[in-house]
């Protein structure tokens, strides 16, 4: 007999199911060791040669059609990065990415289609205000994704933590997250407004957006 449907060649990963469920229940997620130590090592080895080679930008605010560089909002520089033309350590970057994408997409019908990525340094007394990741005049931003490169010394004291204000009435309910290497933090772009603490040593990242059509 003919089967109706398709077999789908689908393995449950236990990872991406809490990643769904938080963002589901919660709007965001803290994800331990999403990247392990030699993988954080060798994407920050990347961060830095480029860096190096003096390719960074001063980051501005807003997309292309309103760009205004706004150092009391923001001091961070960054780097987008380009996947046609991933360097290996990128590929890993991308490869685990486009995993979790591809599962989102089977799983919830979140309807992903384009990703864009920076790296992203903070260099000491730098920071960014609270803000939302949306524009005003482009909203396919879905979820915004930051991964931590710091080294593994990274204490409290270094500052740069990145708060999400989950509820407008009350500030106890603030999430305080620290940029320990390794740790991924996901939350909905267009719902979660969030800050950058200043910080006290230069903050390492890659961060990023996960966008519909
Ligand atoms: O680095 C972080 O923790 C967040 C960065 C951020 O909010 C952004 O680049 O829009
Ligand atoms: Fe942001």
């Amino acid at each position: 007999m003919s089967q109706l449907f398709e077999a789908i060649d689908f393995v449950e990963v236990p990872l991406y199911e809490r990643i769904i469920d938080d963002i589901a229940h919660q709007k965001y997620c803290v994800i331990d060791h999403f990247f392990d130590d030699t993988e954080v090592d060798i994407l920050r080895t990347s961060l830095l040669e480029k860096y190096q080679e003096d390719a960074f930008k001063k980051a501005a605010i807003g997309n292309k059609f309103d760009e205004v560089i706004a150092k009391s909002i923001r001091g961070d520089v960054i780097l987008w990065m380009d996947e046609a033309r991933a360097n290996p350590s990128e590929s890993l970057f991308f490869n685990k990415i486009n995993h979790l994408v591809n599962y989102l997409n089977k799983t919830c019908f979140m309807g992903i289609l384009h990703k864009e990525f920076h790296y992203a340094i903070y260099p000491t007394g730098t920071f960014y205000k609270r803000h939302l990741d949306t524009f005003k005049n482009d909203d396919r931003r879905k979820l915004s994704f930051v991964c931590y490169l710091n080294h593994e010394d990274c204490q409290p004291e270094n500052g740069g933590e990145l708060v999400l204000y989950l509820d407008e009435n009350n500030p106890e309910n603030d999430k305080i997250i620290y940029p320990l290497p390794g740790r991924v933090v996901i939350f909905e772009s267009q719902i979660i407004e969030h800050e950058v603490k200043p910080v006290n040593t230069k903050r390492l990242s890659i961060t990023g957006w996960l966008k519909t059509r």
